[in-house]
């Protein structure tokens, strides 16, 4: 039997889906709290990370290798780097990078290592789910590359600078983590933000503004496709 991950990064990211879950059961586990149940007969393991990429290692991980989930969708909200992303709307992740990573003194490009890759590709097979359930809800829906960092960007340059070098649509702070922990470990994996700001110098607050709505938009589509896999 299937076993769906639902991982996000901050309760108000996770708090709309457990609400949904029936046989709720809760596990305490490597400082972290691991909601179990049930949604629309399939069962489900859901979690936030905290903020970051350490945090969201080792709840990916632990939803894979402790709770035996062999598949994982993120939902969450992110800035909007591409002109066309506003608040409320949503991306989902064609492939991730880190923007902060950066051996460049070596001569190597950004967000590379050696062993490693600068962009890892999401599962296909999820992202064409994502595509039907947002024909089917009448819903737009971007696809393009998600940049991670474990910084929150609110500054117009550096966001600029992101989009540039790694040709990234939106940005946040713990992808890219899920991308190497499910690619390593062959789970495949989706990656679905809804826009809560525009990583510029208001972008603390329109994500206080919005965390809440955009993750809950986030949310609920992830439930929607929860039902198709
Ligand atoms: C208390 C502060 C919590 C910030 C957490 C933000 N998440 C991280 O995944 C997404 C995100 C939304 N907007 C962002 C931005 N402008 N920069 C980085 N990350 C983001």
């Amino acid at each position: 039997m299937s076993k769906i991950a639902i991982m996000g990064a901050m309760p108000e990211e996770i708090e709309p889906i457990i609400t949904k879950l029936d046989d709720l059961n809760v596990v305490e586990y490597a400082a972290n709290k691991y909601y179990e149940g049930s949604y629309h007969g399939k069962k489900v393991v859901v979690a936030y990370s905290k903020i970051g990429k350490v945090f969201a290692t080792l709840t990916a991980t632990s939803l894979i290798e402790k709770f035996g989930c062999d598949t994982l969708l993120f939902s969450g909200v992110a800035g909007a780097i591409s002109e066309d992303l506003h608040i409320g709307d949503l991306i989902i992740a064609d492939g991730l990078c880190q923007h902060d990573l950066d051996i460049t003194a070596f001569g190597h490009p950004y967000g590379y290592v050696p062993e490693g890759e600068v962009c890892i590709p999401t599962d296909e097979k999820l992202r064409e789910v994502a595509k039907k359930v947002a024909k089917a809800k009448g819903l737009p829906l971007k696809e393009g590359i998600i940049a991670t960092g474990d910084q929150f960007v609110a500054d117009h340059e550096r966001k600029e600078w992101i989009g540039k070098t790694f040709h990234a649509d939106a940005l946040e702070m713990e992808g890219a983590a899920v991308a190497v922990v499910c690619s390593s470990l062959d789970v495949p994996y989706f990656i679905l933000r809804a826009i809560s700001d525009s990583a510029d110098m208001d972008a603390s607050f329109n994500f206080d503004e919005f965390l809440e709505s955009s993750a809950k938009i986030s949310a609920d589509f992830i439930l929607a496709m929860v039902e198709e896999i």
